[in-house]
């Protein structure tokens, strides 16, 4: 019988008598532990050994545990400053009491429930006493803590600390210790391995990887591969990856230009000017107040072509085109240098239109960005304060509804979308407008995806643009739940981002 090399030396240091553990069977043979693991099962394929698994539970202190064996447990903090400040005799006031503990947020609660609990005394209208029998140094939860930071926690069960296991599931229950799951992996010869043993069994050289040395002195044509272990035990390797919403948006943006776009940049902190009087939104319309805009308390900006300001002032007080008609609400162009975070990326649009971004403007053109918009929205599992919006626009005569449409269908097509479904909206900027729908993988419902239309005279014209622009805003997080099937957008991002979510989504492509 021939074995590789490795698959030998774990055969010879396994015994027919005692369950040897992989760890124990690497030291004595050198070998890394995934590597005898992996010696092991192909043994076991030939009937040479048996490996069998135990399934340990071992008892860690979570770092909350960690600290209050440093500092000590809450309630016990709260015990000595009552007994300190002489709540033995006397009721005394708890603020005091609790400032001397130094215990702050949710420390107070805890230390409060369990000083209760544990008989340490009671607090009763606001005024702390101390149990006259009370005996913190007695405490059972204290003891098993300071004995599982001794033991440095290997192998430990409420046995092996001496503790009661009701102690046990009290502080896992308080965060304070978890149960942590190892498998450890055991060998044992066989009759067979051991009758392969003593018949004699022959190393084959085997080789694990081919190298440049192998390649160069030809050696690689009378090597024996080692046969590749699909089953053997290894570490998760964990690399960084691009998170799943840049990867989208990279995405968004090969696709985008694949269709013949080009990419537009620009501030994220812009005039409402550029963020709302360009597109013909009154200066009184509910989404400009305090409520719903990120406003900055910064100067005013003075960089914009006064005659454009003229043209929009213009629009808003008289309308534009014939047969127009203004607001006749207030306008002031105080109010449209102010400085606030974008609440959409349209306002990039609208300097591009208008010539100041040096954008060439004869038609046909396409543009379009992936940018972060702020919102003063609430969150709920489709809302974030901030999001990151695909801008775009089509400049082209003639351009009807029809055009809209399959550009959509076209692009969301590339991300295996073919249902998505429009309804008409109004936005004080385009006519006609539409919302985009799109259903989700999970939950079967039909989720908002964008908004878009066809800007109005009103916009275009002051813009100086006498042709067709056809626009949109759509939302890359709501894609990314589409395409990932993510239900809710605090998932994908921000502090409640779910990590194992990051680490497995895939990006369609
Ligand atoms: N600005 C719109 C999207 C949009 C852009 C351009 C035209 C129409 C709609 C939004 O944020 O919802």
């Amino acid at each position: 019988m021939r074995l590789t090399e490795r698959q030998l030396a774990v055969l010879e240091a396994a015994s027919a008598t005692d369950e040897r553990t992989v760890a124990e069977l690497g030291e004595e043979t050198d070998l890394k532990p995934e590597t005898v693991a992996g010696a092991a099962f192909d043994l076991a394929d030939e009937g040479l050994v048996e490996v069998a698994s135990v399934t340990d539970e071992t008892l860690e202190l979570t770092d909350e545990g960690r600290t209050y064996v440093d500092e000590g447990l809450p309630e016990t903090r709260l015990y000595r400053a009552g007994l300190d400040a002489g709540a033995d005799a006397d009721p005394v006031s708890m603020g005091a009491v609790i400032g001397e503990a130094d215990l702050d947020g949710p420390e107070v609660d805890i230390a409060l429930a369990n000083f209760a609990r544990k008989g340490f005394g009671s607090v009763d209208g606001g005024e702390l006493s101390i149990a006259s029998d009370a005996d913190p140094d007695a405490d059972p939860e204290a003891a098993a803590l300071a004995a599982l930071a001794d033991a440095g926690g290997a192998g430990l069960d409420a046995g092996d600390l001496g503790v009661e296991a009701s102690v046990i599931d009290r502080l896992d229950s308080r965060g304070l210790v978890a149960l942590a799951e190892s498998v450890t992996r055991t060998v044992t010869l066989t009759d067979d391995g051991v009758d392969a043993l003593m018949t004699g069994v022959e190393a084959a050289e085997t080789v694990g990887a081919l190298t440049p040395e192998l390649l160069a002195s030809g050696e690689w044509r009378d090597a024996e591969f080692a046969e590749y272990n699909v089953e053997a035990e290894a570490e998760t390797a964990r690399g960084g990856r691009k998170h799943v919403l840049r990867r989208t948006a990279d995405r968004v943006k090969d696709v985008l230009v694949g269709m013949g776009f080009q990419e537009m940049e620009g501030p994220h902190a812009d005039a409402d000017f550029w963020i709302n009087d360009c597109l013909f939104m009154p200066q009184d319309h509910p989404a400009r107040t305090h409520w719903d805009r990120f406003a900055l308390d910064v100067d005013p900006m003075e960089e914009i072509p006064d005659e454009l300001i003229d043209r929009v002032e213009s629009a808003h007080r008289d309308g534009w085109g014939e047969d127009a008609d203004g607001y006749h609400s207030p306008w002031s162009e105080e109010f449209a240098r102010e400085v606030a975070l974008r609440g959409h990326t349209t306002s990039l649009s609208m300097r591009y239109l208008s010539g100041v971004a040096g954008a060439e403007l004869e038609p046909p053109q396409r543009y379009f960005s992936v940018e972060k918009v702020y919102r003063n929205d609430t969150l709920d599992p489709t809302h974030l304060l901030e999001f990151f919006q695909i801008e775009g626009w089509v400049m082209a005569e003639d351009l009807s509804v029809r055009d809209l449409m399959g550009t959509f269908e076209e692009f969301y097509r590339q991300f295996g979308i073919t249902d998505i479904k429009f309804k008409p909206h109004y936005n004080p900027y385009t006519e006609p407008s539409f919302e985009l729908f799109g259903e989700h993988p999970e939950t079967g419902e039909e989720i908002e995806i964008g908004n878009s239309g066809v800007f109005r005279e009103e916009v275009t014209g002051p813009l100086g643009v006498d042709c067709d622009v056809m626009a949109w805003g759509l939302a890359l997080e709501r894609l990314a739940m589409l395409t990932t099937g993510a239900e809710d957008i605090r998932d994908l991002h921000g502090t409640l981002a779910d990590i194992d979510f990051l680490r497995n989504a895939e990006v369609s492509y």
